[in-house]
Parts: C-alpha cells; structure tokens; sequence
C-alpha cells in the first residue's frame, strides 16, 4: 500500500477536486469517518471536540454535527474565534448549530471521549503557548482520544514531535496512510490507525506516483520465492556465510541457519581455520568450509553457483573484513554486509561506496542498525533532528549506491532507484542479541533464491518481525529460524499457494 507525504497528499486533494469532487465534499466524508470511529470508542458517553483553524478542525465540525444528529451529547472547543475560520472550515462549522466553548482548558471536563482535531497536515511549526496547554491537557485528561488524520502536534512526513503532540487512542486518517503513522515516534503517537476512503479515486496515484510503501506482503508478493515442483535444491541457490575467528563464529551460525530457514538450497560457513572445529562441531545441514584469508575466499567465490554471500556478523572490524568485503564486491555474488563488515568502513566510507558502484553490481544490501549507521553515514545522520528517518536512507541508498535497511521498530529499506518501504510488525522483544544475524542471513537465503535485493531486503524483514511475533515475548535469537516454518506456512495460506 502506497505512503504519501503531506504533500502529496494534498496533490492527491486538489486532482480529486480537479476530477470533480468538490473539496467541501471530501470534508464531509472525512467528518463522517471520524464520526462513525467515534461512535465505537465512545459508546453512548458525552464527547468533546477540541477543533483548530483549519480544515483539520472543519473536520471536527462535520464529526461533531453528524454525532449529534445521531443523539450524542457532542461539545465544541474552538482554538481561535469562529469569525476567523475560513473556506471549507467555516462551511463546516456552519453546520454545527451547538455552542462553541472557547479556548479555556477547564471546559475539557470528563468526556467519555475526546476528538482532536486541532491540527492535521497543516502543522508548520512547533506547537506554542494555547495550542501546546490544549494537547497537554488533552494528554492529562484521562479521557481516550481519536485524532483526526495525524494526532495533533505530530509532522505527518517526518513523524517527528513538534514540541507536544497528543497521544492517541485512534487516529482516523484520510485516503493512504502518511509516514507519520509508520514512523517513530509518530506511531506511538497514534495508536490505532484507520484509513478512509473519502472519495479520493485511486486513478490519482499514476499522477503522483508514489515511491513509499508499507512493507506487506502485498507489496511483496509477486517477488516472494515459491519453490518449484520440478525443481532441485541446486536451483534455489547456495548462500555462503563468512564467519568470524574462534573468539565469534556464533554470529556466522545463526545467519546461516536463516538463510537455510528462508529457504535457501544450500548453504556454507566460510570458516577460518582457527574455527574449523567449532563451526564443524556444531553445525549439521550447514555445509563448513574451510577459508584461508581473501585469497582464499576469492578462490572460492569463483564457483557461480554460490550466488549469495553474507559477511559482517562476528567478522571483526579492521583491515582484514575490509579485505573480504572489497574480495566479495569483486567477483559480484549477490551481497549482504551486515555489522563489522560495515562497521569496518566507518572511517573509509568514501572506498565502500566507489567499490559498490564499480561493480555495477545492484544486488548490494547494507544492513546497519542506528549506530552502524551513524558510523557509516555521518554526513547523513542526526545533524537535521527533523530530518525523517525515511529521507535518511534515502539519501544513504543514494549515496552508497546499494539497498540499505536501517533496522529499529519501523525498519526503512530504500534503493538507490528511489524507492523505499517502511514496516511497523516488528515486536520489541526482537531487538535481542543475535536478532540482526538472522536478518541478514535470511536476506542471503531469498537473494540466494534469485529475489532482487529490493525485495529480499523488504521480504526478509517483514518475515523476521512475523516471526518475532511467533516467537512471542522472551524469544532469543536461535527461536527466529525456527518458526519461519509457521510464517511461511502463514504466507502461502494468504498467497493461496498450494502445499
Ligand atoms: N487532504 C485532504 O484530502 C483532505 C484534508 N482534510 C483535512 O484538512 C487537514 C489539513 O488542513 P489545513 O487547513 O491544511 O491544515 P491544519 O488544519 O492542519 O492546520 C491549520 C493551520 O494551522 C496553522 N498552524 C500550523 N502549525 C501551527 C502551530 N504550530 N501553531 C499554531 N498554528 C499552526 C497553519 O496556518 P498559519 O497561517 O498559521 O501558518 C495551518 O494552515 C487534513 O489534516 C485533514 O484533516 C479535509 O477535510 C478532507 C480532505
Ligand atoms: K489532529
């Protein structure tokens, strides 16, 4: 499903309008949809709508007209002096035929529900003086809250606080959801989310064509590997995984044991010598190689039947990894670098991302968590607080020429080619030690399949938050691989693939 910023969304307001539904129309099915969540949060019990100056308030006069033609006992506080609302908004609150209580928090009361409508796409800068006491006192009073399209306070592109922001119980958003309702800390912000159709024809999208979606497995699923009847273990590809020395080879097992879960032909160890014996005493469908340095690892990647490589769990971080990655850049496997092998570029950003893009190479997945990131991308990091985390991987695929996934509670995957997704099924018992192994490991085992790394990256997250969810709360990181069984079983039963 498409994400659109504010501004595209108001794009997609205006073509509507160009096609011929008037604006004030789109209001009144905004104000409808608002009102009928209402009516489910808010059973028979009086409701309070607090209503800003704009057309995020116009929306609240509609709610509040339409609850109470339906008999509830609906009041009305307005930030600003009603002579001063304007266009569809004083349309709007010309409808409303009840008082409107002025500015004073003490009007708040006890309702069994309160709807904000103060500010909605329009927010423009931090919240101030009347408007920040109103979302305080909305937030102190212990009544539940539906926000009307974005909880009030919260930028719908970035999902970044500007200054105080409700928090909400519900949040009814109009024709596609915004990054706000994905990414942090937005999404805490808005509890539940609703979408509305409030006659916004689809046809406006190939206008506006959108290059953010959420990562569904809708978006995914022409992508998603199915293995053949008539196939063969050789022709779902052979994942190879380089493993640290005897001090951390733990890492190297667990990614290989996702990328054989997600499903994988076969798949290797690249074990340095040193290792050989712990990797071997502990591995069983996982083939063990024995790996001597770069040299070695160039040797054996001119096999083209391995066609995917992770490296960076457990590598250590220095000249060597470096070496093993500019080695796997070289003979163009489909990659993953993932923790060291990322980490071990922090102050040579600059040669990684000229590798990538010699190769030509579009099958790269850089896999960094916050900190990797930071390291890695500094000229692109926290330097911008109002900077969203989607514009940042944007600019870093831009910048390094390869996917990059920035893990966290909303990961953000985004190619160079501009595309990007956001995913928000993620549990907080996933960020556990060793979690972001299996990740990349998984990614190897899709790319190993022949999926093109945009989607292995998106795929393999959104499986790795399913399965966070299968594991449930106190899951460890050796639990992921072996519930992909039931999140794939899940998938196909969705996809309607026969099994
Ligand atoms: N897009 C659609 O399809 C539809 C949208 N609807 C609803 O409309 C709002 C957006 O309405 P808009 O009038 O553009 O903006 P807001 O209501 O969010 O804000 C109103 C004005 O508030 C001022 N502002 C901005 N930030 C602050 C602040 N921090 N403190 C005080 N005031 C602020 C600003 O005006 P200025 O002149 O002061 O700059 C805003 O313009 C959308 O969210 C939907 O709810 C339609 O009803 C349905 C169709
Ligand atoms: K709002």
């Amino acid at each position: 499903m498409e994400i659109l910023t504010t501004g595209e969304m108001e794009q997609a307001d205006r073509l509507a309008i160009a096609a011929g539904a008037p604006g004030f129309a789109l209001m009144l099915h905004a104000g409808q949809a608002v009102a009928d969540a209402a009516t489910d949060l808010a059973g028979q019990g009086p409701i309070l709508v607090a209503a800003g100056c704009g057309n995020n308030g116009g929306d609240g006069f509609v709610a509040a007209t339409e609850l109470a033609a339906r008999g509830h006992d609906v009041s009305v506080i307005l930030l600003c002096g009603r002579d001063s609302l304007k266009g569809d908004a004083a349309l709007a609150a010309k409808g409303w035929k009840g008082r409107v209580l002025p500015c004073d928090l003490s009007a708040l009361g006890s309702p069994a529900l309160i709807i904000d409508a103060l500010f909605g796409a329009g927010l423009n800068r931090p919240v101030t003086g009347d408007p920040q006491a109103m979302i305080e006192a909305i937030n102190a009073n212990g009544a539940p809250v539906l926000s009307v399209d974005l909880p009030s306070g919260i930028n719908g592109t970035t999902g970044a606080i500007m200054g105080v922001a409700v928090r909400a119980t519900e949040t009814v958003t109009f024709f596609r959801k915004k990054p706000a309702h994905l990414l942090l800390p937005g999404r805490i912000h808005c509890g539940r989310v609703r979408v509305a159709d409030i006659g916004i024809s689809d046809v406006v999208l190939d206008k506006i064509r959108p290059a953010t979606f959420e990562n569904i497995p809708d978006y995914w699923q022409g992508a998603f590997p199915v293995p053949r009847i008539d196939g063969h273990k050789y022709a779902r590809g052979h994942a190879v995984i380089v493993s640290g020395d005897l001090t951390s080879t733990g890492a190297a097992r667990l990614s290989a044991r996702g990328a054989l879960r997600a499903g994988a032909g076969l798949v290797s160890v690249l074990s340095p010598d040193d290792a050989l014996g712990a990797n071997t005493a502990s591995l069983t469908a996982v083939m063990v190689r024995r790996m001597n340095g770069a040299a070695g690892f160039a040797e054996i990647l001119t096999d083209r039947r391995l066609n995917a490589c992770v490296i960076g769990p457990g590598a250590g971080v220095g000249e060597e990894t470096r070496a093993l990655v500019l080695t796997a850049l070289a003979a163009k496997p489909a990659l993953v670098l993932d923790a060291d092998a990322l980490t071990s570029f922090a102050d040579l950003p600059a040669r990684l991302f000229e590798a990538i893009k010699e190769t030509g190479n579009t099958d790269i997945i850089l896999t960094p968590h916050e900190g990797e990131f930071r390291r890695l991308f500094s000229e692109m990091s926290n330097k911008h607080p109002l900077r969203s985390k989607l514009e940042r991987v944007r600019a870093a695929a831009g910048r390094s020429g390869a996917i990059v996934l920035l893990k966290g509670p909303d990961t953000v995957v985004a190619s160079p080619d501009g595309r990007a997704t956001i995913a928000a099924n993620a549990p907080p018992w996933l960020a556990t030690a060793g979690s972001g192994d299996v990740l990349s490991g998984m990614i190897g085992g899709l790319l190993a399949q022949g999926v093109p790394a945009f989607d292995a990256a998106c795929i393999g997250v959104w499986m790795h938050g399913e399965a966070g969810h299968e594991a449930g709360p106190g899951l460890i990181a050796e639990d992921l691989p072996e519930v992909l069984p039931a999140v794939l079983r899940r998938l196909y039963d969705r996809f309607g693939i026969d099994y």
